[in-house]
């Protein structure tokens, strides 16, 4: 079955070609590699565009990385949103890490497969990841108070972006109690801005300027 797109060209009218050919690439890679190393539900490989992919690129929405950008994907898991992004800007630089090595071993495969120049991956704990980076990303690793801990001595002050470099989070349902506890300056954008499907009625980058 060829992989249908169209949910992502909708809101990303001027993919190149080749970003086209290795989004549509994704589906076969991560239903072959799903079945060897689990790293996305079984249910939801149905819904990889919508819910992981265009779910990842939601960051772009909010922000579009200029070139040169350098962004550490904190617990990427099988590659959200490090991969979908890294295909989004291939003039950036990702670092993606997880402290499981066979999620590692899925990314590095994946990325291969797409021939992702730009990114790398490492099987580390984030607060042993050396190194700076302009943007921190991730989505469902843990709460915003240790993980900024984890990664707080990780971004440049070294700015050219539209917006201070700092930490893009991808967060849903109700936060208020995690946003309490953090009890530093971020602020929220809705997807649901961006995106109309129900899925993302909820659905929200956290942003965290350093
Ligand atoms: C729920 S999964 C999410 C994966 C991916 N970000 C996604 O959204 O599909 C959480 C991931 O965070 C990783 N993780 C948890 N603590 C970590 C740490 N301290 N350093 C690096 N990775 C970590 C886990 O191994 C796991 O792969």
């Amino acid at each position: 079955m060829p992989a249908d797109i169209a949910i992502l060209t909708k809101y990303f009218p001027k993919l190149t070609e080749k970003q086209r050919e290795q989004f549509e690439q994704l589906q076969e890679l991560y239903s072959f590699w799903n079945n060897q190393i689990n790293v996305i539900s079984r249910q939801d490989i149905e819904n990889l565009y919508e819910k992981h992919i265009l779910h990842s690129l939601g960051i772009a929405k909010v922000l579009n990385f200029k070139h040169g950008t350098e962004i550490l994907d904190v617990g990427t898991g099988g590659g959200f949103p490090g991969i979908p992004l890294a295909i989004l800007f291939p003039e950036c630089q990702f670092h993606l890490v997880d402290s499981i090595g066979k999620k590692i071993k899925v990314v590095t495969e994946v990325a291969q497969a797409l021939g992702l120049k730009n990114l790398t991956a490492q099987h580390e704990r984030a607060e042993n990841v050396a190194s700076d980076f302009d943007f921190i990303v991730s989505r469902a690793v843990t709460r915003l108070k240790p993980f900024y801990g984890w990664v707080q001595n990780k971004v440049t002050k070294n700015q050219f972006n539209d917006m201070k470099n700092g930490i893009l989070y991808l967060k849903g349902g109700d936060l208020q109690e995690e946003l309490d506890e953090f009890g530093k300056k971020y602020k929220l954008y809705n997807l649901s801005d961006y995106f109309s499907e129900e899925f993302f009625e909820t659905k929200k980058v956290v942003y965290v300027p350093f």
